[in-house]
């Protein structure tokens, strides 16, 4: 089991002997943390230095497994412990690079001035243009408040920043595309749907991400309206996408009829409220909500669920529970029933860990690393930047989590992320849709 939550690099010494390396190891392990890549950096004829990635738990952890190996004899030494995390951070995770070379004068005249203008001038002509001689067919704005990010909360946009390069970066490695974060030093819904109109025109799409609930709801519906380039809120659809198909798969594996199941969503928020009206609109009868706040139940009902009073309850009484409150360890071990699907989806940490949950008797379940947007977005932009539609329709959303259920192996939930053929097959089924819709 890896996929903890301190990761740290140590450079350890150890004499050039067989048996020293796995008395590190056993010292790790009897620390109680896992053991990620071992480097070997140099082999001596009396040592050998290595690096050796290690994920801990948290702080505690970590100082057992430091002292574990400060304590070993026999010549073995820890040289340096440092924070891989922030080291992968350093100097920040994308940059925007050029794709062509200048290496001549002919290459400047012909990639900038006088060149351009005559581009320019195309374009300005022939708008649509633009698609063919530009990048900005291929951009999106990936726009955050910094009002929730991951579970963290409101903790701003510049903090919030890691999270916009990651999701630059996944789109760039699973979808080719490019994405730029745009930081919004606002939350007030009219300057903000304002500020993104004002720069559309650069994107071919909009990803609207990590912006609290309620007022990304009316963000994204205005944006979705006023603009004639997709825009979509990942936390809202992204998530309700691959929850759906992670639901599909645990019910096919189960030989459960997911409509006639009952469906039980704590939190509803951004994530939530999309999670309850993708299931209801895929048929499912029965899906009952759970939010501290009641004016979030009152909208549930609205559209047609059950808002349920006490988290142990609508633990009690769905077959399927997800969660998406960003708060760990909400639900209870004892409040689990046998045979249920247990989705706790909020990052950092979900609110009970899959194995709690297995252990009290769930036939499945899984956290927010597995059932994560990141297997929904990058093929959904993919999709609609290639049949270059102006919308993203509930039709392409469906296409997209039956191809993820499609692509989930028997008796898993949902597909590993790092397999391209997924990200392609999302692409693929959401350009077939909006094809047909254009046609
Ligand atoms: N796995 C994924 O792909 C994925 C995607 C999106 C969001 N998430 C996670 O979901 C969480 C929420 O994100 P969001 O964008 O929906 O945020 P949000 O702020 O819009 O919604 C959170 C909701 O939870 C409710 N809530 C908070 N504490 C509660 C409690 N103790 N009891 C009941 N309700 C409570 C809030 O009232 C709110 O309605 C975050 O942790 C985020 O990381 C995961
Ligand atoms: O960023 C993620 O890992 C998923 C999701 O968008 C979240 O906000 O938690
Ligand atoms: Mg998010």
């Amino acid at each position: 089991m890896i996929d903890r939550n301190i990761i740290r690099a140590l450079v350890v010494e150890t004499p050039s002997v067989p048996g020293n390396l796995g008395k590190v190891a056993t010292a790790i392990g009897m620390a109680g943390a896992d053991i990620g890549e071992i480097e070997t950096v140099q082999v001596g004829t009396t040592s050998t230095l290595r690096n050796i990635t290690v994920h801990c738990e948290n702080e505690e952890q970590l100082k057992e497994v430091l002292k574990a190996i400060r304590g070993l004899k026999g010549g073995i030494r820890l040289h340096a412990v440092s924070d891989d995390v922030l080291r992968a951070h350093e100097g920040g995770k994308i940059q925007m690079k050029s794709r062509l070379d200048v290496r001549s004068l002919a290459d400047l005249r012909r990639v900038y001035t006088p060149g351009v203008a005559d581009v320019c001038r195309v374009i300005q002509k022939d708008p649509e243009k633009a698609r063919l001689y530009t990048g900005i067919g291929n951009s999106v704005a990936i726009v955050t408040d910094g009002t929730a990010i991951l579970g963290l909360g409101d903790i701003g946009p510049v903090a919030g920043m890691p999270v916009m390069e990651g999701k630059a970066v996944l789109f760039d490695r699973f979808a080719g595309i490019s994405g730029i974060p745009i930081l919004l030093s606002t939350r007030d819904p009219d300057e903000m749907v304002r500020t993104v109109k004002n720069i559309a025109s650069g994107f071919g799409g909009i990803l609207l991400e990590d912006i609290g609930s309620p007022h990304c709801f009316e963000v994204e519906e205005r944006l979705k309206r006023e603009l004639d380039i997709p825009v979509m809120h990942d936390d809202q659809h992204g998530t309700a996408v691959v929850t759906l198909a992670a639901v599909i798969s645990a019910c096919k594996s189960a030989g459960v009829n997911l409509k006639e199941a009952v469906v039980g969503q704590i939190g509803l928020g951004a994530a939530g409220m999309a999670i309850c009206r993708m299931f209801m609109a895929y048929g499912v009868r029965q899906v009952l909500g759970a939010d501290k706040s009641d004016v979030a139940k009152e909208r549930l009902a609205e559209y047609g669920g059950e808002p349920v009073g006490t988290l142990q309850e609508i633990t009690e009484r769905s077959d399927i529970l997800i969660a998406t409150t960003g708060v760990p360890g909400l639900i209870k071990e004892e409040w689990i029933r046998k045979g249920q699907v247990i989705l706790a989806l909020s990052n950092p940490k979900p609110e009970i860990e899959p194995e709690t949950a297995l252990r009290a008797g769930a036939a499945y379940a899984a956290d927010g690393r597995a059932v994560n947007n990141v297997l929904g977005f990058p093929g959904i932009f993919r999709g609609v930047l290639n049949a270059r539609v102006p919308k993203i329709t509930h039709e392409m959303l469906m296409a997209a989590a039956e191809a993820i259920a499609e692509s989930t192996k028997e008796g898993e939930l949902v597909p590993h992320p790092l397999n391209p053929r997924v990200h392609e097959l999302v692409a693929q089924a959401v350009e077939t849709v909006a094809q047909k819709k254009k046609s």
